[in-house]
């Protein structure tokens, strides 16, 4: 058989994509040579860590705020900034990023960074103080021969204060030579963290705000210029995918996945031009995809559990939970799990956005129902509850 990747079809599209120019620009990991509407906050940022070129250790910093208002890539952008200058001055600083998704335990995220700086430690299996103190070596003993600023980058650190406590905090801050900067989504984030904690953070706090729609324009045109062929994007198309995305609370990296999804639609369609049309289907595409994900992942009597609801959707009911546990019952048949254990799933099922749930009274002495509701598409959930 001829190899498939050398198929005319295949050949054809690689060689000229009437659409792309470089799709590169649109995934999120790509980090801009500016970033549009965030010199405040970088500037903000620079000012902390400007200490650092003259040998003292910076302040501890935190970034807040929603999903996809540009936090990562700020810090990214200043990371970079801030390595180009100290090289310039012969200033020794390393700026280590962490994505607290991939590394949710203070052992992970200490035994990475002294890999990092290169002292080999496990993955598992030494104590936590033993990997805490090979690191905190590395600094008493002047492993490098000169005085190293380490500035680390915790992103996403809510996940990592959820699981496994503030000592990562604890162990960084109390160690010379080292600032973090902490990236949350959450404005209450200090609740995670012990007073012993706060008082070494001092309080030195940037806010990211959400995106209005004409910020998301400016922010996709950038990107529009760098990625699609001149003259193939309606007029229509990037003020559609900034206001789509100003609903969603200022996302910028929904706005990029609007743009890219409605290029790669048009280009599966042979369209010489991205429409509004395009996007709007992007959206269903996007949202389609996001459910199918989250569906997947789900225990099998949870899927079923989803299907009662759908079910009950569809005839018009009232959702109560005596009645879901009928209709569920009804699909599980004979492996179905108990009346209790059913509202384990509601909550887990609410957690995830899918459902949610509403206690209303019934008036006096008929007591309290809880009432629950989809919170996605119905088409949407079916399709990807019956493919997956
Ligand atoms: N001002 C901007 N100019 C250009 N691109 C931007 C800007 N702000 C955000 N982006 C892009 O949007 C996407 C999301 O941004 P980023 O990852 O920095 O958001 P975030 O606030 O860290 O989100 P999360 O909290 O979900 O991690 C990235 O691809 C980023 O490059």
């Amino acid at each position: 058989m001829s190899n498939i990747f050398e198929d005319e079809s295949l050949v054809g599209s690689r060689r000229k994509n009437p659409i792309f120019k470089d799709k590169k620009p649109l995934d999120h990991r790509f980090l801009p040579d500016k970033l549009v509407h965030r010199d405040e906050q970088i500037r903000q940022i620079a000012k902390y860590w400007v200490d650092v070129l003259d040998n003292v250790t910076p302040s501890n910093v935190t970034l807040y705020g929603k999903t996809g208002t540009g936090k990562t890539a700020a810090s990214k952008f200043a990371r970079e900034q801030l390595i180009e200058a100290a090289n310039n001055e012969n200033v020794f600083v390393k700026i280590e990023y962490i994505r607290c998704t991939d590394y949710t335990t203070e052992y992970q995220v200490i035994a990475e960074l002294c890999n990092r700086l290169g002292r080999d430690v496990p993955n598992r299996g030494w104590t936590k103080a033993e990997v805490v103190n090979a690191f905190r070596e590395l600094f008493r003993t002047n492993a490098f021969g000169r005085k190293l600023h380490l500035i680390v980058i915790l992103d996403e650190i809510d996940i990592l204060l959820e699981k496994d406590g503030d000592g990562i905090l604890y162990t960084l801050t109390r160690t010379d030579n080292i600032s973090v900067l902490s990236i949350s989504n959450y404005l209450d984030f200090k609740n995670l963290i012990n007073s012993r904690v706060t008082s070494s953070l001092n309080d030195k706090e940037i806010v990211f705000p959400p995106y209005g729609a004409n910020q998301l324009s400016d922010i996709l045109n950038e990107r529009a210029l760098l990625s699609f062929n001149d003259g193939v994007l309606d007029s229509d198309v990037i003020p559609l995918c900034s206001a789509m995305a100003a609903k969603e609370e200022g996302d910028a990296r929904y706005a990029l996945d609007l743009l890219k999804n409605a290029g790669e639609l048009a280009f599966d369609e042979d369209s010489e031009k991205v429409t509004s049309d395009h996007v709007r289907r992007a959206k269903d595409r996007i949202e389609h995809n996001k459910v199918s994900e989250i569906l997947s992942t789900l225990p099998l009597q949870q899927q079923r559990l989803l299907e009662a609801i759908l079910t009950l959707t569809k005839q018009g009911e009232e959702i109560t939970s005596g009645k879901l546990y009928e209709a569920y019952s009804d699909v599980s048949k004979s492996d179905a799990v108990t009346y209790r254990r059913i509202f384990d799933f509601i909550n887990d099922l609410e957690l995830l956005g899918i459902i949610s749930t509403n206690t209303v009274s019934r008036g006096r002495g008929k007591g309290r129902t809880n009432i629950i509701k989809l919170q996605c598409d119905e088409v949407l959930l079916e399709t990807a509850l019956y493919t997956i």
